[in-house]
């Protein structure tokens, strides 16, 4: 069974749906949905992290890599996102007065709101289906909801405008979560996403992080930095980087990462969701770091197996 962040006729839901049709259960936030994959009560739960205006998924990331027990991601799904604002039959522009939909949706209309409904009061809450369904009840005090077009018919609602999303071109990528396990077969066009914790008070630490992916020509396509919440000012790096742990040139990164940071997380390998395989530079090819090691074998016969050794 698979879990979700619901509830139906979420984004994450729709992006559920492009996986197949199996038995899901959807639970009304990010961190209860990961709680059920640690629990062992589904077998994997989808999420959002990122979206391509706001950017992270802040609850995601965190309780993703929660140190105590940190999960893995198993696969990731990106669809495209487009809003309406959806009322309970009946209601016109004139009545709306408070509107409800995730922070991720707000984010993404915020212009369209402060042009057409600037004294609305907006309520950052739940999910965009969620608030659909809050809209859907009278006694709740909202009139409109920002959602999908799926989720305003799944609850009732009509559509009072569609598509007011200020950038057309978003997307949302959604990551289907397990309890930490071998990774997916490497596919040469994979991703891989740690957490980079830094030795404190350390000048440079940061970019001596960047230094061990670069200097292997491991790209990333995404870096932020998160507080550990901790004390104020200790930052970790959520870090996707091209590549799968089996790749030579990521193993020798992940390894130069643990030398030279106080911690990493490994959040798994996986297919990228675009199919786009890595610009592999001059000598990062898996070939050229074997050739590398049988040379060193000649010249010094003992040195002893390394992770991505196929001799
Ligand atoms: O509320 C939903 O429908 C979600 O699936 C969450 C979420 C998000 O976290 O970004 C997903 C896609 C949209 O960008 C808005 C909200």
């Amino acid at each position: 069974m698979r879990g979700f962040f619901g509830p139906e006729g979420t984004f994450t839901h729709q992006a559920l749906l492009t996986l197949g049709n199996g038995p899901a259960v959807a639970f009304p936030t990010v961190a209860r949905a990961l709680d059920a994959v640690r629990s062992g009560d589904v077998s994997a739960s989808l999420v959002p992290i990122e979206n391509s205006i706001e950017g992270g998924v802040t609850a995601t990331l965190d309780y993703l890599a929660l140190l105590d027990s940190p999960l893995q991601i198993a696969k990731e799904v990106v669809i495209p996102v487009s809003f309406d604002l959806c009322v309970r039959p009946g209601t016109t522009f004139n009545d709306i007065k408070r509107i409800i939909s995730h922070p991720h949706a707000v984010a993404q209309v915020r212009g369209w709101l402060d042009a057409q409904l600037p004294d609305a009061v907006v309520v950052e809450r739940g999910s965009t289906a969620g608030a659909a369904q809050a809209v859907a009840d009278p006694t709740t005090g909202y009139d409109a909801a920002i959602c999908a077009k799926v989720a305003a018919d799944l609850y009732g609602l009509a559509s009072l405008a569609s598509n007011i999303s200020d950038n057309e071109q978003a997307a949302t990528r959604f990551v289907l979560v397990t309890k930490p396990g071998p990774s997916p077969k490497r596919t040469g066009y994979d991703k891989t996403t740690l957490v980079a914790y830094m030795r404190q008070d350390q000048p440079g630490a940061l970019l001596e992080i960047l230094q061990q992916l670069a200097s292997r020509g491991v790209n990333l396509c995404r870096v932020e930095s998160r507080p550990t919440k901790k004390i104020l000012g200790d930052y970790c790096f959520s870090i996707d980087a091209e590549g799968h742990v089996s790749d030579a040139r990521v193993a020798e990164a992940l390894m130069g990462l643990h030398r030279v940071c106080k911690r990493v997380v490994f959040l798994g390998s996986y297919p990228r969701a675009d199919g786009k395989e890595p610009k592999v530079p001059y000598g990062g090819r898996d070939s050229d770091y074997q050739a590398a090691l049988d040379w060193l074998r000649q010249v010094s016969p003992e040195i002893p197996r390394l992770p991505y050794d196929r001799t």
